[in-house]
C-alpha cells in the first residue's frame, strides 16, 4: 500500500511530467523574475553551437549507500593493543535517494559532516566503485564512465595556479576539455561568453592568486571555478557549497546566474549549500534534506514548511524556512524522529526508489532517453595538443616560481662568495687541495640548488592535478612530459649564468673546449639532481616531508660524492681531463697525473657524462611511476 507521502508526491509530479513532456517549453513553466541585468546576460548565455553537447538530461538516485573499510583495533588484556587485522566498514551514507531534471535545481542540504559532499562525490563518479550501493541514472541508463562526460563537479575547494590570469585558466580549459573537432576560433567564443555569462570581465586579466599571491576576491575565485566547468557545456552541474564564503547577495546572484543557465540552456543542476537566505532559498525546484547520512526530506522545496508542519515542527512564517530546518536537525532527538518518520513515509521501499521514480515517469520527449552524441575519443585533445598546451600552461606558471628574485640573488650572491674565495687560482701543486675543493663545493650547490627547486613542482600541483585528471583533461604522461619540457629551460639557466660568471673569475683552464665541456656537466648534475627533486616530490606528495628526503639525500651523495672518498664528480674529472696536456715541466700538474693518483683514468669523461644522463633518465621513470601511483589513490 502506497503511503500518503508518496500519493501527494505523485499528484505533484503528474503536473511535472507534463511540464517536462513539452520539451522545450521549459522556460514558459519556470517563472523567475530576472532583472534588467540579469536579461541582458542572458543574452550571452546562449549556447555555442560547435561545442554544445545540446542534451538535456535527468539524473535520478536511489539506495545509494557508501561505506569506507575501517581497520578495526582490538584492546585484549593489558599486554596488547594492537591491530588484529579484521575490517569493519564505517556507513557514511545509507539509502539516500533524489532526483533533478533539466531546467530544475536539486538544493542538497543538512547539518556539516551528514554526507553531503560524499553524495555529490558518488553522484559524479569520484569514489570507489565497490564502497557504493544503489542506482545512479542519467536519462534512464545508468551511468557509465561515457555517460559522465556530461556531468560537470565543481567541487568545494577553487584550486587553480596562482599565477595564472582568470582568461589564461579558462582558455587552458576549453583548449584541454572541448573536443578536438572544435575549432580552437569557437573554443575561445565559447570562453568569452562564459566570462560574460558570469560577470567575469572586469577580473579576466588579473591573477587568480593565493594566500601569498595577491588575485581575485573570494566571489570571482567561486565565479571562475563554475565558468571552468561551464565551458564544456555540461548537461548535469553538481556544485559544492559554491555560496561558501560569499556575502548574501552575492550568494543570491550567483545562484540567480545558474538557476538561469538551468532554464534558459536546460541543465540539471544539483548543489550542496549551507545555509541559503530565503532568497536564495526560493530558488531551488528540489530540495533533499539529509541528516546522519540518511535522508530526513526528498521532494519539492516549496512542500517542506508543510511537511515539517504535518510531523510537529511549525516553522514561523516570517522564519527563513532554511535556517529553521538546520535549526531543528541539530536536535539529536528531533533528527532521529524525522529520519524515521521520512523512512517510514516512503514504506514499503526504503531504497527510495518509488519515490524517485514517480518525480519523472515516461518521459515522452525522446530527448531525454536517448544519448544521442557522446565523444568517440577517451581524450578531447590528441596527446600533441595536450602535450604543447600543458607545457605552455606549465611554462607560464613555473617560470613566476623558478625565475623568481630570490633565486636570481641567491644564484648572484653564491658566484660572488665563491669568485672571492677561489679568485684566480694558480696552476701549482700547492693548490690543488683548493681546487679540488671549488669543483667539489660547486658540485654541491649544483646538487641542492636545481633538487629544492623542484621537489615542490609535484606537490604545488596535486590538487589541481587531481581534479583535472578526475575530469578527464589529459594523460598523466602528457603532464609529466610537460613539466619536464618546460622546466628544463627554467632550470639551466642558472648554471650557464653562474658558471659564466664563476669559471672565469677563479681561474679554471682558460679555454673554451674546456668551459663548455664545464658547463655541459654542470648541466647534466643540475638535470639529475632536478630528477631527484621530481621523484622526491612525486613520492612524498608533501613539501614538509620531500625537504628531508631530499636534504639526507642530497649529503648521502655528498659523503660518496669524491671529494671524502676519491670517487670525484663527474665535474672534477672533466676539469682535469682538460688539463692533462699540460706539463709538469713548465709547473703544471699534468691532469692525467691528478686523475691517476685519484683512480679515475678508468673511463673517459664522456662515458662520465653518459652515465649522468642515464642516472637522470632512470630517476626521472622512478618519478613518472611514483606520480602514477601517488594519483591513484
Ligand atoms: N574517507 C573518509 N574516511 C573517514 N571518514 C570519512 C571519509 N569520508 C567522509 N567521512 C566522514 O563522513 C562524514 C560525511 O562527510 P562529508 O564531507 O560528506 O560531510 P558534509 O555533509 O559534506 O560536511 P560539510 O557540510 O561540513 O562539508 C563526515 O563525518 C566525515 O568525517
Amino acid at each position: 500500500m502506497e503511503s500518503a507521502f508518496i500519493k501527494s508526491i505523485q499528484d505533484k509530479k503528474i503536473k511535472d511530467s507534463v511540464s517536462f513532456s513539452s520539451g522545450d517549453d521549459i522556460n514558459d513553466e519556470i517563472r523567475i523574475e530576472f532583472d534588467e541585468k540579469s536579461i541582458k546576460r542572458t543574452d550571452f548565455v546562449q549556447s555555442n553551437a560547435a561545442v554544445s553537447r545540446k542534451h538535456p538530461m535527468y539524473m535520478e538516485f536511489y539506495g545509494i549507500s557508501y561505506s569506507i573499510p575501517i581497520s578495526q583495533k582490538k584492546v585484549v588484556g593489558k599486554q596488547s593493543n594492537k591491530e588484529t587485522g579484521k575490517n569493519s566498514r564505517k556507513l557514511i551514507i545509507q539509502n539516500i535517494h533524489g532526483f533533478a531534471g533539466p531546467g530544475e535545481i536539486l538544493a542538497v542540504m543538512g547539518p556539516s559532516g551528514c554526507g553531503k559532499t560524499t553524495l555529490l562525490n558518488a553522484l559524479s563518479g569520484r569514489v570507489d566503485a565497490k564502497d557504493l550501493e544503489g542506482s545512479i541514472k542519467m536519462n534512464g541508463h545508468q551511468s557509465t564512465k561515457d555517460l559522465k562526460r556530461f556531468i560537470a563537479y565543481c567541487t568545494q575547494d577553487d584550486v587553480f595556479f596562482p599565477y595564472l590570469t582568470v582568461r589564461e585558466t579558462l582558455s587552458y580549459t576549453s583548449r584541454l576539455r572541448l573536443p578536438r573537432e572544435v575549432p580552437t576560433s569557437a573554443k575561445l567564443e565559447q570562453m568569452e561568453n562564459v566570462i560574460q555569462a558570469l560577470d567575469l570581465s572586469k577580473c579576466s586579466n588579473t591573477k587568480i592568486g593565493d594566500a601569498r599571491v595577491r588575485g581575485i576576491s573570494g566571489g570571482e575565485r567561486k565565479r571562475v571555478s563554475i565558468a571552468n566547468e561551464l565551458l564544456t557545456d555540461p548537461s548535469i552541474i553538481l556544485l559544492d557549497e559554491p555560496t561558501s564564503g560569499l556575502d548574501s547577495s552575492l550568494a543570491s546572484e550567483l545562484v540567480k546566474i545558474l538557476k538561469e543557465f538551468a532554464v534558459k540552456q536546460k541543465k540539471t543542476i544539483i548543489m550542496v549549500v549551507h545555509q541559503p537566505s530565503s532568497q536564495v532559498f526560493e530558488l531551488f525546484d528540489r530540495l533533499l534534506l539529509m541528516a546522519d547520512g540518511q535522508v530526513v526530506y526528498f521532494g519539492d522545496r516549496a512542500n517542506i514548511v508543510d511537511y515539517l508542519a504535518n510531523e510537529g515542527f511549525v516553522c514561523h512564517p516570517n522564519f527563513n524556512p532554511a535556517d529553521y530546518m538546520l535549526e531543528i536537525l541539530n536536535d539529536t532527538t528531533v533528527k532521529q524522529k524525522l529520519i524515521s518518520a521520512y523512512t517510514q513515509n516512503i514504506q514499503p521501499d526504503s531504497s527510495g526508489k518509488l519515490v524517485v521514480e514517480r518525480c519523472f515517469k515516461s518521459p515522452t520527449n525522446p530527448d531525454y532517453s536517448i544519448i544521442k552524441e557522446s565523444s568517440k575519443h577517451k581524450w578531447e585533445a590528441t596527446f600533441l595538443q595536450q602535450l604543447m598546451i600543458l607545457t605552455e600552461r606549465s611554462f607560464k606558471q613555473r617560470s613566476k616560481v623558478l625565475l623568481s628574485k630570490l633565486n636570481f640573488s641567491q644564484i648572484f650572491l653564491m658566484a660572488i662568495l665563491i669568485s672571492l674565495a677561489w679568485f684566480q687560482l694558480p696552476y701549482i701543486e700547492a693548490n690543488l687541495t683548493d681546487r679540488c675543493g671549488l669543483i667539489f663545493f660547486t658540485t654541491s650547490f649544483w646538487g641542492f640548488f636545481p633538487s629544492t627547486n623542484t621537489l615542490s613542482a609535484f606537490p604545488l600541483d596535486f590538487n589541481v592535478l587531481r581534479k583535472e585528471r578526475q575530469s578527464r583533461s589529459y594523460r598523466l604522461l602528457t603532464y609529466f612530459l610537460s613539466k619536464q619540457i618546460s622546466e628544463f629551460p627554467l632550470i639551466i639557466i642558472f648554471p650557464v649564468l653562474f658558471n659564466l660568471v664563476t669559471y672565469w673569475a677563479t681561474g679554471l683552464v682558460p679555454d673554451a673546449s674546456s668551459f663548455l665541456a664545464y658547463v655541459a656537466t654542470a648541466i647534466l648534475s643540475t638535470l639529475t639532481a632536478q630528477s631527484i627533486g621530481y621523484l622526491v616530490g612525486a613520492t612524498f606528495m608533501d613539501i614538509q616531508s620531500a625537504i628531508m628526503a631530499n636534504t639526507v639525500t642530497m649529503l648521502g651523495s655528498m659523503i660518496v660524492g669524491g671529494f671524502y672518498t676519491r670517487t670525484l664528480p663527474s665535474g672534477l674529472i672533466c676539469e682535469y681531463s682538460q688539463c692533462s696536456n699540460g706539463s709538469s715541466s713548465d709547473g703544471y700538474i699534468p691532469g692525467a697525473a691528478v686523475l691517476d693518483h685519484l683512480n679515475l683514468n678508468e673511463l673517459p669523461w664522456y662515458a662520465n657524462l653518459l652515465i649522468l644522463i642515464g642516472f637522470s633518465l632512470i630517476i626521472r621513470s622512478l618519478a613518472y611511476f611514483s606520480l602514477k601511483r601517488n594519483s591513484k589513490k
